[in-house]
């Protein structure tokens, strides 16, 4: 059988993917121009690459069109409802690295914690007249910590799709959910993390998708293999 693998075709982690198949013994060659959205594999003739933007891996991944690929943990956590059922996380790849945190305004002296949160979002409306306000492009992440975590049943979620450290300032949300690797952005948004307010620690990750088809298909041990002995 031919097995696909989809990597990253433009974005952050697009050369450090190539870079560990490589170390792993599958260096990966256009197919046709530089620019083709299609690849191989050297010496592998059973492996085809598609080149693809990270959150369509996690789908592709997640759909079974595609048998392996290399995205982000909070792209695939984010992007399916069944993550754990559907694919197997085969490898953490060690670059990539962000995390998904709910940070509140710093002059909110008395919110360090998601207990406090959850205090203020009870008090929301009748203090302002309406639900507290988080901006992020996390819905998913969101509601399972906010409700399945922490209880917190009252807030509203305002879709962002960029720039949503400044959702608090420019009124549009209170609080927000955003990945942050240095803290930068926050800090200059004057934005606090609170103290249990990780979600999720993510990283670049080999994921393949659960297919019964897998089970005797001696390529996809050597992927695996191949991958986790470059590590
Ligand atoms: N500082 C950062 N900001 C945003 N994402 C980061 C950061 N550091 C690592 N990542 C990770 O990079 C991945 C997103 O990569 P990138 O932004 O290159 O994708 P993209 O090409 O924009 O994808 P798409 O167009 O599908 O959104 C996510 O898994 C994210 O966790
Ligand atoms: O903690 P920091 O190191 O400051 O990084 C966090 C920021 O980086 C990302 O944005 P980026 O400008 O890379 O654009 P993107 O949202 O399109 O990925 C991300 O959305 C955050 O805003």
């Amino acid at each position: 059988m031919t097995i696909t693998l989809a990597l990253p075709s433009k974005g952050r982690m697009k050369d450090d993917a190539s870079a560990i198949f490589e170390r792993a013994g599958m260096k990966i060659v256009a197919v046709g121009n530089d620019r083709s959205y299609r690849g191989r594999v050297e010496g592998w003739d059973d492996v085809e690459v598609a080149f693809l933007s990270a959150s369509e891996i996690s789908r592709e991944v997640g759909s079974g069109a595609v048998d392996f690929g290399v995205t982000g943990e909070d792209l695939v956590r984010e992007g399916l409802a069944d993550a754990d059922g559907r694919v197997e996380f085969v490898a953490r790849l060690g670059f990539g690295q962000a995390d998904v945190v709910v940070a509140v305004p710093e002059i909110w002296y008395d919110v360090d914690t998601m207990a406090d949160l959850g205090d203020v979002a009870a008090d929301f409306r009748a203090r302002h007249g309406r639900r507290l306000a988080i901006a992020t492009k996390y819905w998913r992440l969101t509601q399972q910590f906010f409700s399945g975590s922490h209880g917190i049943q009252l807030y509203r979620i305002v879709e962002s799709l960029g720039a949503t450290e400044g959702a608090p300032a420019s009124g549009s949300a209170d609080i927000i959910v955003d990945i942050t690797s240095t803290g930068s952005t926050l800090r200059a948004n004057h934005l606090k993390i609170l103290s249990d307010g990780v979600i999720l620690r993510s990283e670049a990750c080999l994921v393949r998708a659960r297919k019964p088809a897998h089970a005797d298909d001696p390529t996809v041990d050597r992927i695996i293999a191949a991958v986790r002995g470059a590590l």
